[in-house]
Parts: structure tokens; sequence; C-alpha cells
């Protein structure tokens, strides 16, 4: 087959762009990446033949090799894995398969300074990309395991790279890099220097599993001394070692290579369980919520070893979802290698192991919590909403994922978990009270909280979806019932004010036409009309029955898809409002009601409007409202 053109699909070309006047100031990693990518080919392909003894492939000597050439300014790296066909190459070399990587790049775009682009560019591993950082030309040479013919790749990064079949490819990939004139100042170190590469590799990839050799070169200043490749790393598995063997850059390392996160992970969590059905694991809990957690295809999961063979990434059944932004690895002694996610879903000791895993992550949260403020409150801004799923999905756990849950509230700026709340709570209040909306400024001026804010009782402003849901679910905490402020009657007088009792026992009287009369008018769209004592300064209020789906849960539930009868809410009026005060004489006073119709009509969507909501019928309030001040002027 002669030799093919092809153009990098767009976002590949844009980030090649960005790699060639590289963003990133530490241009040695590039190795890290070529490593990592060789080491799971490996790992690929000792699962395959394990799962496939008729597959013609090599396994005896699995091995990375590096190899420098002065001369020829070049570096190799050779791994005698999996490989890839002809059309792989093109598929995942020549494009880029993360769906987050537009998003990406567009944020890229827009990050004015370096740091804010590293730190992006740290979100998502470039791979076998970051090679153009030093590299003005790439070449990568496969072949498929159990395929006879290879496929050698080249480019230099710009728009198009070429393929042509090669018939004498050993098995495994091998990356050759053309590499860029040293430049020490901007960090572009002599990577044809072995020690160079001896110290990148010890600091980077240690902790990989399979030998990572190297021939030593003559002239390196090393001598004619060792002409025996060596292997340049202690290849022991992090996992399996105890914690005082190593260090927490290792930890770290390790996290990279399995997260493709350029960043240091937030906390690293060991785990061994000893007994009956012992395995060892080390989790990790980034530092930043990745672009994606929150989309339908976030891939989740840690990986599964078995007795240190890789048996697959992203293995689900091992945390709960609403754990899914944490990483690690799982090393199970007693089970098959054959082991597939269908019946690890059912395995009894693999349920047990993610109860125990999962009480694991959140007993560390909880220390990180009572340890150090400002890393918890990292942790919490990155995962808070997330780990809050598991207050609707988890009940056996809800307690220990409040313990370390915190809420902004009205007390003040700082977050607060339900303890201290509680703490504060005044004499005679019994209850947890919380608002619900899209936002900390829309919810805090919301008419529901007027009262609540006269009398400076502390009100949880809960701005995420799952909010909605999880206040429902857990219903209360140590025995203090958790209550909307824009749900049911809310009633804020101390018991047995029997002031306030008369008052307004004399209101409702005074009261009891109108509301009769409103109520029947706007009955298309609400359920009744009463007097608030939740308001203090609006004229009126619409507000859900205790046990109604609020108007948000309506709409979350419809945009799944889901049939919900439109709930009909409760209208509340403020007795003391000077307007209401109006509405009531005009009602007492008027035969003819036409324009009161209209009146309250206005108040009810002033109403929906104060809480965030749309009026029904936008073009009608609009003729409405212009109608009465053009009478006003
Ligand atoms: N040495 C290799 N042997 C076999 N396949 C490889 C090798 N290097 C890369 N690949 C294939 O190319 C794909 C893309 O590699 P690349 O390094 O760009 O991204 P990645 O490793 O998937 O993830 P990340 O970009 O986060 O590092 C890999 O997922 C793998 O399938």
């Amino acid at each position: 087959m002669p030799t093919e053109t092809f153009e990098f699909q767009v976002e590949a070309r844009q980030l090649l762009q960005l790699m060639i006047h590289s963003v990133y100031s530490n241009k040695d990693v590039f190795l890290r990446e070529l490593v990592s990518n060789a080491s799971d080919a490996l790992d690929k392909l000792r699962l395959e033949k394990l799962r496939d003894d008729t597959l013609d492939a090599e396994v005896t000597d699995l091995h990375i090799e590096i190899d420098v050439d002065k001369e020829a300014r070049t570096l190799t790296v050779r791994d005698n894995g999996i490989g890839m066909s002809y059309d792989e190459v093109g598929k995942l070399i020549g494009t880029i398969a993360n769906s987050g990587t537009a998003t990406f790049l567009k944020e890229l775009k827009e990050a004015q300074d370096e740091a804010g682009a590293e730190g992006l560019i740290g979100q998502f591993g470039v791979g076998f990309y970051s090679g153009f950082m030093v590299a003005d030309e790439m070449t990568l040479v496969t072949r498929r395991a159990g395929e006879s013919q290879g496929t050698r790749w080249t480019s230099r990064g710009e728009a198009t790279y070429t393929l042509e079949t090669v018939d004498d490819a050993p098995q495994g990939t091998s990356v050759t890099l053309h590499l860029k004139p040293a430049d020490p100042e901007n960090q572009l170190h002599d990577y044809t220097s072995p020690w160079t590469i001896k110290e990148i590799v010890k600091r980077y990839s240690d902790f990989i599993t399979w030998p990572i050799r190297m021939a030593a070169v003559a002239g390196d200043g090393d001598g004619d001394s060792a002409p025996e490749p060596e292997t340049l790393n202690s290849m022991k598995a992090l996992w399996a070692r105890s914690r005082d063997e190593v260090s927490d850059d290792e930890y770290h390392e390790l996290y990279k290579h399995i997260s493709h996160d350029w960043r240091e992970p937030l906390e690293t969590i060991r785990l061994q369980a000893e007994g009956t059905f012992e395995y060892q694991s080390l989790l990790f809990i980034p530092s930043h919520a990745p672009h994606d957690l929150f989309t339908r295809d976030f891939k989740r999961g840690v990986q599964l070893y078995v007795k240190r063979v890789f048996i697959m990434d992203d293995c689900e059944a091992l945390l709960p979802p609403y754990l899914r932004f944490v990483k690690g690895v799982v090393d199970a002694a007693d089970l098959s290698l054959n082991v597939s996610r269908e019946i690890l879903q059912q395995d009894r000791h693999i349920r047990m192991m993610q109860r125990r895993l999962t009480k694991k992550v959140l007993s560390t949260v909880k220390e990180i919590k009572t340890k150090d403020a400002d890393r918890y409150a990292t942790f919490w801004r990155e995962f808070g909403t997330a780990l809050k799923e598991g207050l609707v999905t988890d009940p056996d756990n809800s307690e220990a994922i409040l313990a370390v849950a915190s809420f902004a509230t009205t007390h003040d700026d700082e977050p607060t978990t339900l303890a201290q709340y509680v703490e504060r709570m005044k004499d005679g209040q019994d209850d947890i009270y919380y608002i619900t909306g899209e936002s900390r400024q829309s919810i805090e001026n919301s008419p529901h909280m007027e009262a609540f804010r006269d009398k400076g009782i502390e009100v949880l402003l809960l701005t995420d979806a799952v909010d909605e849901v999880w206040v429902d679910t857990v219903g209360e905490y140590e025995g203090k019932k958790l209550r909307s402020v824009a749900k049911g009657e809310i009633d804020l007088d101390t018991e047995g004010d029997d002031q306030a009792d008369g008052e307004r026992a004399k209101q409702a009287e005074e009261y009891a036409g109108l509301l009769g009369w409103m109520g029947e008018q706007l009955g298309e769209d609400i359920k009744e009309v009463r007097l608030s004592t939740r308001l203090t300064v609006s004229p009126a209020c619409v507000v859900s029955d205790a046990h109604d789906l609020t108007p948000a849960l309506e709409n979350m539930y419809r945009a799944m898809g889901q049939e919900v009868p439109r709930t009909k809410r409760i209208l509340e009026l403020n007795a003391d409002h000077l307007l209401v005060k109006g509405l009531n004489q005009a009602y007492k006073e008027r035969e003819d009601r036409t324009g009161l119709v209209e009146s309250a009509e206005l108040l009810h969507t002033l109403a929906v409007l104060a809480e965030g909501g749309q009026p029904k019928d936008p073009a009608r309030f609009v003729k409405l409202v212009a109608d009465r001040l053009e009478r006003t002027l």
C-alpha cells in the first residue's frame, strides 16, 4: 500500500499547535506519557493472551525499551505490547476521542495567562501529542499482536500525518522523536543524555510494573562500562508496599498515570484488607473535578488488578456512582482473571469491597475536614455536589455524608454543617429551615425569606439541583425536621402568643371575603388564597403544600421525560401591605369587580416573578401593567 497522507481532525490540530508552542512548562513529562501508553499496551496484551490462549503473540519478555541516539538526535520508546492495526492508528492517533476536548480548547484560548493555561492543560492528559513539545517530528511504527503487517505513522505536528504499511515491524509499538535542539532556559533538556532519561524515568515512572530498559550508550560520560541494558525502574506495585516505604511523590506519579490528570491529587487513601477475601487498594481524591463529572458518558471507576495483573480500567462495581470522582487501583487476591463486568456487578465479595471502600473514602473526607479546613473547602467545592447524590441513593451512608457536608447559609458567608446549624438554633425553634433555588442571590431575596430575616432565623441556601431531592429523602437531622421556607404553613411566632393569635383571628375575619373570592377567580392556577405569616415586605408570594413537588422538581422530572401533572400552588397575601389592604377595601366597597379581577391576576403574577418564576402569559402581563401605568401618568 502506498504512503497515504491524512489531515488531523480539527481539535487534534488545535491541540498539536498548543503542544508545539507549548503552554506546559515542564516538558520532561512527555516521557512519562509515552511510557504510560507503553505500559498500558503491555497490560492489554497480557490480558488478551490470558483470555485467548490462541492469540499469536510473544509474551515471555514483555518490557519497555528506551533508546537514544546522540548523533541522529532521536529518542525511541519501544514496547512489545498489544500494538495497533492500520485502522486503529488512524483512529486513535489522528483524532481526539475525548468529548470534552472542544470545551477544553475553548477554555484554554480564553485563559489569560500561562499559569491558567497550564492548569487547564493538566486537566486533559494529552498523552501521545505531548511528544511534540520536545520533537519536531514523530514516527510511530506498530504491529498489532496477532497480525502480520505493521503500520508506520509520521507527522511533523502540522496539519497532516502519513500512514503506510510495513512488512517487518516487530510486535508492539515504537515511537521515535526527532528532538528539537536542547534549550535549557525553556526547560527543554537534552533528551539524548541517558542520565537525563534515567532521572526522568525514576522520577515519574518508577512504579510501572514492567521493566523499562535502556541500553548504555558509549560517550555518555559513563565510559565503556555497562554494556548490558539496564532496568531503570524498581517495578514495585505501590499498593503492595508499606506506607513508610513509599514517598508522597511516588504515590502522586501513580495517580497521574492512572488518572491522566497532570496535577497532584488532594488525598491518597490506602486500604489493605486481610482475611478470607484479601485485597489492597490505593485510592485518590483528585484536587479538581473533571469537566465532564456530570455528563452521562463520564467514565467512572477504579482500575482492577488481580494479583498484580491488570484486569480492567473504570471498574464501576467497586465504588458507588456518587464517588465517581475517586481514582485508583484495587488489587484483589481471589478473583478469577477472567472476571467480567457483569459478574462483578453480582459478586457478593465485590459488594462487600464496595461498602468498605465507600466507608473508607467517607471517613478520610471526615478526617480532612477535622484536620485541614482549606483542603476540606477545596474538596467540598469540587465534589460536594456529587457527594450529595449519595444522600439520595445510599441511605446507609447518609449520616456519614451529612457529617462532611456543608451548605451556604444566611448566618454568614462561610458554609455551615448541619451540626453547626443545630447548635445555633434559637430557643423554641424545632426545625431546620432551607430554601432551594438557582442561585444564592435569587433565593436570598425571595419573599419567602422575609419573616425569617426579620426574626433572625437562619436558613440554609441550597442551590444545586440535587438539593431539591435529598432534603425530602433525608427528611430530618438529629430529630429536627428539614423544612422548606417555601412549603406549607410557617408559623414563626412563639407558641401561645395570645396577642398574635388574637390579631390573626381578627384579620382572618376581615379578609375572609376577599380570600374566598380571589380563590375562585384564580382557581385555574392556584388551589387556595390565604393570609401569610412569612411576608413582611412583599404583598404576596406563592408557596407549595408541604408534600407537593416544588416547581423546580416538576421541571426536573419533565426534563427527564416523565409526565408530571401540574401542581397547583397556594397564594399567600400580606395583610399588612398597603396594596393588599387597598384590594380588600375595594373588594368590600365595589359592586363591579371587573378591574379587581385584573388586580388579583397581577398580584399572583408578581408573586410568581418574585420567586424567580415565569408569568403564564407574559404578553398579557405586560399589557395589564402598561394599562395601569398609563392610568397613573
Ligand atoms: N504504545 C502504544 N501501544 C498501543 N496503543 C497505543 C500506544 N500509544 C498510544 N496508543 C493508543 O492511542 C490512544 C491515544 O493515546 P494518547 O496518549 O493520545 O491518549 P490516552 O493514553 O488514551 O489518554 P491521555 O491523552 O489522557 O494520555 C491510546 O488510548 C491507545 O489506544
